[in-house]
């Protein structure tokens, strides 16, 4: 049972030896190999090279990529795509001058979406989500991290939970969960976010954990939202039932969220658009990915992840979509990178290192997806013909795929 995709104009992302993730000058750095052959056996990367190297075997299936490009499916390591509904009435608010800001501090935002979810069955948000799912798979996405935090009560958090595991057992595309129960405080627990905390703390965290529902645990550390001390706390907690902090923070004001990471060794902190020097510098030499999350900066015109200085300073940085209803309607890795390129000065290169390998290891996947390399995943994009990679970036808001291919297997809806 081996496929072999033949004549590939270029192969992209090749890694003989598995590596972690690349940081700093080595993010410009894009291994590939022209005219070369690729063999997936049994759902995974078994054999590349060079097309005058290619085995002259049987094979099940022969792909012939004459003109096209294969690249590792895109890793999308921040996402909320399990929500109910749509906020476009709070979209269009925001065109007549509103802030997200004051939008939220008006009852919408977060507890708008929660409320929305609070009153929807678990397989009507299964049905919702589902259909979300499919869209960004089509985009070329083979691994998502999905995260809870729309349902804002023990039962609405486990419902999300559930929905994603929902997501994961029928779905051939690598799904993490996230647990962000402290994503806002909700209405009930307005003045009393102690209380809200110690819930998800006491109550939320053992039946989540019982049930195994999530590998992560996140927080929003943020102005309004939930301060370095709660960010610790959720953490500590956290860490108690064998969950991996990854952290909300710095998306409006650096409050010092980032050391809070650091010092819990995050798997990642993301957002990152209100960047201090101290907090670049607190980053440096550690195992915490930086994740920068542009399509949410584009919708909310706010400041863009400062990636120049932050990779020139040697540090590694992920790319990530934040598909959610508020901030970040979209799930489109393809438009995460172009605007990563023409926005944040990324070159291609770094942006699709960043979109695969670092998004890898942003969600612990970094041994099973990301890179091409022997023993990974086949979780592959074959690309229309195009004459060079940077013409994904380059043809912004277009799409080029031409198929998407997961544990090698084409992807139909
Ligand atoms: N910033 C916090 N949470 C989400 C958006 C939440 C919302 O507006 O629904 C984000 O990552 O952008
Ligand atoms: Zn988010």
């Amino acid at each position: 049972m081996a496929t072999l995709f033949k004549n590939i104009k270029e192969l992209i992302q090749v890694r003989t030896e598995p590596i972690s993730f690349v940081s700093g000058k080595a993010m410009s750095e894009l291994p590939t190999i022209k005219n070369a052959f690729l063999i997936v056996e049994n759902g995974l990367i078994s054999d590349f090279g060079t097309m005058d190297t290619c085995p002259d075997s049987n094979f099940s299936e022969v792909v012939d990529a004459t003109g096209r490009m294969i690249l590792p499916s895109w890793c999308d390591s921040h996402t909320h795509i399990v929500y109910a509904g749509n906020r476009e009435g709070e979209f269009v608010g925001r065109i007549k001058g509103l802030s997200y800001e004051e939008i939220a501090a008006n009852g919408g935002g977060i507890l708008n979406s929660a409320k929305t979810l609070q009153e929807t069955s678990e397989e009507e948000l299964y049905q919702q989500s589902k259909d979300r799912l499919e869209d960004v798979i089509q985009l070329g996405t083979g691994a998502v991290e999905i995260k809870s935090g729309y349902g804002l009560t023990v039962d609405a958090e486990l419902k999300m939970l559930r929905v994603i595991k929902r997501l994961k057992e029928n779905y051939p595309v690598a799904v993490k969960a996230t647990f962000l129960g402290a994503h806002a405080v909700p209405v009930e627990y307005k003045g009393n976010k102690e209380a809200y905390l110690k819930l998800l703390i006491d109550e939320a965290l053992p039946k989540i954990t019982k049930e195994n529902l999530a590998e992560y645990i996140d927080i929003f550390c943020e102005t309004g939202y939930f301060s370095v001390a709660d960010t610790e706390l959720i953490l500590e907690a956290g860490k108690t039932y064998g969950l991996i902090p990854k952290i909300h923070v710095n998306q409006f004001t650096a409050i010092g969220g980032v050391q809070s990471g650091v010092k819990y060794n995050a798997l990642s902190v993301d957002h990152l658009e209100a960047m201090r020097d101290e907090d670049i510098e607190a980053l440096k030499g550690t195992q915490t990915m930086p994740v920068a999350l542009p399509s949410c900066s584009y919708f909310l015109s706010i400041p863009y992840t400062p990636a120049r200085k932050m990779i020139d300073a040697g540090l590694p940085l992920a790319l990530a979509t934040d598909y959610n209803p508020g901030s970040t309607p979209s799930g489109n890795m393809n438009f995460v990178v172009s605007t990563a390129c023409i926005k944040m000065k990324m070159a291609p290169e770094e942006a699709i290192n960043a979109a695969t390998l670092n998004g890898a290891y942003a969600m612990g996947l970094e041994d099973k997806v990301g890179s091409i390399t022997k023993g990974k995943q086949a979780n592959l994009i074959l690309t229309k013909p195009i004459n060079s990679f940077g013409f994904i970036p380059y043809s912004f808001g277009m799409n080029q795929i031409d198929k998407v291919y997961l544990k090698g297997k084409e992807f139909f809806v």
